[in-house]
């Protein structure tokens, strides 16, 4: 390979993680520095995505590049070294609020039309739909996913072993799916044996076809499937689950995964709402219609509008929505001081993070009076849902989970080349109208055909081969790896998941798999073997599609080290490249929440330190860079001894918060660097600077406390001032000088 300049490329996001990254970039800069690597920052954020959309509507000096679409080709080449945090994957109503706060910001942006008029806004329509929803995610992911606890965080976690809420076996609380009628219920899937080119059209009962889309490329071995959630039956489903609710005294509350399935789960999402709020849409539909109220944005939307109303029909609709909180069951709530509910927005309660908070929590969720009550989980499909059920069965039989003895799931995860889900946005559609969908080939064979009814929601996906190829690879070197046993989660009942079977057996063969344990289970059987191996306080890698990486990597990590922000996230790019992520979790917004009242980040950066030193070891290989390599193994001491001296930050004001804890990082880093043997030079400039972060602890960790307790203006929320987010961030001068003064030296 032709030697090219070691570069790290580090994103720069939204919420928590972008607050963070002013405090911990310019320690990352200086100790990188002296190792000639450079570390560059491409802004991937929602608002620099929207921004990029509309160039010609910004001034020279306001325009954003579209570092994204960079970052892509990026991800495709051999040296690609991508450090990146976690974004939010907007829903309907969080694109809008950035659209605004960027006109108020002076952006002349087009407001987002609902309802296009024209070609000039079905074109604005296209564009803000490009940045919504997880739109970044699959992007980057040009390989499958490797993650786990690392070492030294799953012994920090049975050394301290975080609460768990105690499950008794007389809980309510339970899983709810469609018993038919769902996306489970329809799959169709094929693997291609040669590559053709399909549509996808809509035949109505007098013959008239709609096309839905038109030249869509397939490869030879691809999987595809298709399926689709009758809404009728949804509907009716929601309705018995309110009464059920009601009738047993517990929570109502739905766990959907808008942001990602931002199609699909938003449709699904406004159905709850109208059906728990069926009084006022049976008497007021046409009225909130007429007001613009979508109940896709969730219930929030409708309280929104509200003024919009005559005043008298508005005082009616209100009265029929107290009615409607009256009659139904108690709602599970996000925040019961502020009155918002499960159904408020789409993207509140997101089912990977939502289920294990539940799990952790006795399977209870707050109540409108600040309580915990025991819920119904409503997860409509059935493709995944019974791994929570198993979790709970398993919780209602042997009690919570002890951290402190409990074995790990890691996971391995097929989503390389919009595998799965990722890839089915532009191929999921609301149906006009009654009729048969079919997907046809270039041949005229049609692959797949439903009967549908009007506002079903029918998708597609797709699978490459590669991928597929790649993800068994994976699968089988973390075996030999770790000699767990590696289960992939696959269900023989499933159209789809047959598909997979075969590619698996067959890839299988492919591989020295002697003395590996590997096994094939559905996915409520995969559930209860790891759990009982768990419990048992041993090891098991999960190896799975793409949602199921989605939950699973949020629902072992929370349960076994209390937070998904701990886990080592890899993406080993399928060309080489390495994609480092950080953590498993999301952006955190209740964090910033707390940042702006009372000045206290807690958002724990320990998954920017994993991926950073993975991402040095990466590039000291691929550049043959030793220097990069003792940088990154002393940043792996550091972060173990971060864990051993418990310098995570703290939830209360005044004490340790995000920024002291990158102090304690750097600290950590110069005296490992200071300590190590392999590089003569890195020890000599870091002796010294570790004899200045001696001299100064005790003088910055108290600055860096006393600046807390106020509200604080970082003079935006999708786009914060950079000048005033760096001053909240960055307030102590004496550690801001410490670090220039090692920057300035390399
Ligand atoms: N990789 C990605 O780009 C991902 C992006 N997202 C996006 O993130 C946003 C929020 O999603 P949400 O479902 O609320 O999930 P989050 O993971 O952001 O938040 C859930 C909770 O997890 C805890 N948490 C997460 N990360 C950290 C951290 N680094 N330090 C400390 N605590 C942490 C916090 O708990 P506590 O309140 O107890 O402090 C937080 O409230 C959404 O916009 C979503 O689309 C979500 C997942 C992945
Ligand atoms: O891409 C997204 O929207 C969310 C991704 C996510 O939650 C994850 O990868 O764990
Ligand atoms: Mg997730």
């Amino acid at each position: 390979m032709t030697k090219k300049t070691a570069k790290i490329l580090y994103t720069l996001t939204d919420e928590a993680p972008a607050l963070a990254t002013y405090s911990f970039l310019p320690v990352v800069k200086a100790f990188t520095d002296a190792a000639g690597i450079s570390v560059e920052t491409r802004d991937i954020s929602l608002s620099g995505r929207i921004l990029a959309q509309f160039p010609d509507r910004l001034t020279p000096e306001q325009r954003v590049p579209d570092y994204l679409a960079e970052l892509g080709e990026v991800a495709k080449t051999p040296e690609a070294n991508i450090v990146k945090l976690p974004n939010i994957s907007a829903s309907l109503p969080q694109l809008k609020a950035a659209i605004t706060e960027l006109q108020q910001q002076g952006y002349a942006l087009p407001d987002y039309p609902d309802f296009p008029k024209n070609e000039e806004e079905e074109q604005i329509k296209a564009s803000y739909d490009k940045v919504k929803g997880s739109a970044v995610n699959p992007v980057l992911r040009e390989g499958n996913s490797d993650r786990r606890a690392p070492f030294a965080v799953k012994q920090y976690a049975k050394n301290n072993p975080h609460r768990m809420g105690k499950w008794s076996a007389d809980s309510k609380s339970h899983v709810a799916s469609m018993p038919a009628g769902d996306f489970y219920g329809s799959e169709q899937s094929r693997t291609l044996s040669e590559a053709t080119e399909v549509r996808i059209e809509l035949t109505t009962a007098d013959g008239q076809k709609h096309v839905l889309k038109e030249g869509l490329k397939l490869q030879a071995g691809e999987v595809i499937d298709a399926s689709f959630m009758q809404v009728a039956a949804l509907r009716q489903f929601l309705a018995e689950q309110k009464a059920a609710a009601k009738e047993q005294g517990i929570l109502f509350s739905l766990h959907m995964k808008a942001t990602m399935m931002k199609v699909s789960d938003p449709l699904i999402f406004g159905h709850a709402v109208e059906v728990f709020f069926a009084p006022v849409f049976e008497r007021f539909g046409k009225e909130l219609a007429a007001v613009g109220v979508d109940a896709s944005n969730g219930f929030g939307d409708v309280l929104a509008k509200l003024h919009k109303l005559d005043e008298a029909v508005q005082q009616q609709v209100e009265e029929a929505i107290a009615e409607a909180l009256a009659e139904g069951p108690d709602l599970a709530m996000v925040n019961s001081d502020k009155g918002i509910t499960n159904l408020h927005v789409p993207n509140d309660v997101i089912i990977d993070a939502s289920m294990p908070a539940m799990i952790r929590s006795s399977g209870q969720m707050w109540n409108k009076n600040d309580a915990l009550q025991d819920t119904v989980a409503i997860i409509p499909d059935r493709s995944y849902a019974g791994v929570y059920q198993a979790t709970i069965d398993d919780c209602k039989l042997h009690g919570a989970f002890d951290p402190a003895t409990m074995g790990s799931v890691s996971n391995v995860g097929l989503m390389a080349q919009k595998a799965e889900e990722y890839g089915s946005h532009d191929k999921t559609f609301k149906l006009p109208a009654s009729g048969t969908v079919r997907v046809i080939d270039a041949a005229g064979e049609v692959l797949f055909a439903h009967e549908v009814s009007e506002g079903d929601i029918w998708r597609m996906c797709q699978t490459k081969d590669a991928a597929i190829r790649d993800w068994v690879k994976l699968a089988v070197n973390r075996a030999r790896a770790t000699g767990d046993p590696a289960v992939f989660w696959l269900d023989k009942d499933r159209a789809h998941d047959r598909e997979l079977i075969a590619k698996v057996e067959a890839y299988l063969k492919e591989h020295d798999t002697a003395g590996l344990e590997l096994h094939i289970l559905a996915p409520t059987e995969a559930t209860k073997f790891s759990l009982a191996r768990i419990r048992e306080g041993k090891d098991t890698i999960s190896v799975t599609g793409n949602v199921l990486r989605d939950y699973l990597t949020d629902l072992f990590p929370i349960l076994e080290v209390g937070t998904s922000a701990k886990m080592l996230s890899i993406v080993p790019l399928m060309n080489g490249g390495g994609l480092f992520e950080t953590g498993a979790g999301g952006s955190a917004p209740k964090h910033v929440e707390q940042l702006l009242y009372e000045n206290h980040l807690r958002w724990d950066s320990l998954g920017e330190f994993l991926a950073l030193a993975v991402s040095l070891e990466h590039l000291g290989q691929v550049f043959e860079n030793k220097r990069a390599i003792t940088l990154g193994k002393a940043l792996d001491v550091a972060n173990a001894k971060y864990l051993q001296e418990n310098k995570s930050p703290s939830r209360k004001v005044k004490e340790l918060d995000n920024r002291g804890t990158h102090f304690y990082l750097a600290y950590y880093w110069a005296e490992a660097l200071a300590e190590q043997q392999e590089d003569e030079a890195l020890r000599a400039k870091f002796t010294p600077v570790l004899a200045e972060f001696d001299r100064l602890e005790a003088q910055i960790i108290t600055e860096l406390s006393e600046v807390q307790g106020e509200g604080v203006d970082i003079g935006g929320y999708y786009r914060p001032d950079p000048a005033k987010a760096e001053a909240v961030m960055r307030p102590c001068a004496t550690w801001n000088a410490l670090l220039a003064r090692i920057a300035e030296e390399n």
